[in-house]
């Protein structure tokens, strides 16, 4: 009998949802960085939910207060993938009851500050004992109902483009860093990309995403990735948790936009790095080995 590790997360997630039914109010359900689903005549309703759990996204001698953070950060990066705005969230806590309540504390100080920095109100929860730490945090949010970005309408010709740096996240970044909330807002509006997506699990494994749901292939070239300092490329490919913004664009908009994109975020680089190409002209979608996948024995411990 075939076990996770040798199937994968992917293929596991597609097949417990083959036999799912769904009605004509979901636009997109499981397979985007948020589901979508109709909400009033100019704005859909965006739902995502995401875990975080010791010793896989973090351990006990993490700081408390980051550990909160990233927790409610990991969700605003999502809603920044689909153009989207976060708006409420509901915590799910499980603890072992040897924890120390002001150990929560901290992390709930550290959740309650960034969810005022991006205007999310944390409405609810459920709490349970559990064997380690876990915090899975549901949030739901909006988009406007003419721009919502998929990760499957990418074009064979399309430019791929990065914002930000990437690789090198273990040391630090994954806990601190910023969501691209406005600046996925802002692309939406002005880069009308075809498809979008946040990088979680390392460039490896995203971006085949992108190109499988957008059924193309994609030719990249490694040594053009903008690296974090101190990173190869080989960790901006592959290490992961670097929440920047991955996007398919028409390469006849990718001048105009680069200018804009100066003037709008001049700290922030937005790098093109490879396109989307036929079928048969560039890597397949199920090529790359690196990058995290959370059944991998290289993911175990
Ligand atoms: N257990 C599950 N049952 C049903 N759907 C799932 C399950 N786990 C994930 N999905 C769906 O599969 C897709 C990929 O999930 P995943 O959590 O990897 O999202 P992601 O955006 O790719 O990664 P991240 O959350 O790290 O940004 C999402 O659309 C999600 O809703
Ligand atoms: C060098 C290196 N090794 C491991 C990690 C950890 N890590 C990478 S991706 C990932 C999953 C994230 O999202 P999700 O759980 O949503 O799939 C985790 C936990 C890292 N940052 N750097
Ligand atoms: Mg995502």
């Amino acid at each position: 009998m075939p076990t996770l590790a040798d199937i994968g997360e992917d293929n596991l997630i597609r097949k417990l949802m083959r036999g799912v039914k769904l009605d004509g109010d979901v636009i997109a359900g499981a397979g985007d960085d948020c589901a979508v689903v109709r909400g009033s005549k100019d704005e859909h309703t965006l739902l995502k939910t995401d875990a975080l759990v010791q010793d896989v996204h973090f351990t006990l001698e993490t700081p408390p207060k980051l550990i909160g953070r990233k927790a409610i950060a990991r969700v605003v990066s999502d809603f920044a993938a689909m153009g989207g705005t976060p708006r409420h969230a509901m915590i799910t806590l499980v603890a072992p009851p040897s924890m120390e309540v002001e150990f929560l504390s901290e992390v709930y100080r550290g959740m309650r500050a960034i969810a005022k920095e991006y205007g999310i109100n944390i409405v609810g929860g459920e709490t349970s004992r559990g064997l380690v730490l876990m915090l899975s945090i549901s949030m739901s949010g909006t988009v406007p109902s003419k721009r919502w970005l998929s990760r499957s309408e990418g074009k064979a010709g399309d430019v791929i483009l990065v914002t930000g740096r990437l690789g090198g996240s273990i040391s630090g970044k994954h806990l601190k860093f910023q969501p691209r909330l406005e600046e996925g807002r802002w692309l939406s509006e002005n880069a009308h990309p075809h498809a979008m997506m946040d990088i979680s699990d390392g460039l490896a494994k995203d971006l085949p995403r992108l190109a499988l749901a957008s059924g193309t292939h994609y030719q990249v070239n490694v040594a053009s990735l903008p690296c974090n300092p101190g990173c190869t490329f080989d960790q901006a490919w592959g290490d992961g948790e670097d929440y920047e913004l991955l996007l398919a664009v028409n390469p006849r908009s990718v001048k105009s936009l680069m200018q804009k994109w100066r003037v709008a975020f001049p700290k922030l680089p937005l790098t093109i790095i490879g396109k989307l190409v036929l079928p048969g002209e560039g890597r397949p979608p199920d090529f790359e080995s690196t990058g995290w996948d959370h059944f991998a024995l290289s993911a175990d411990g």
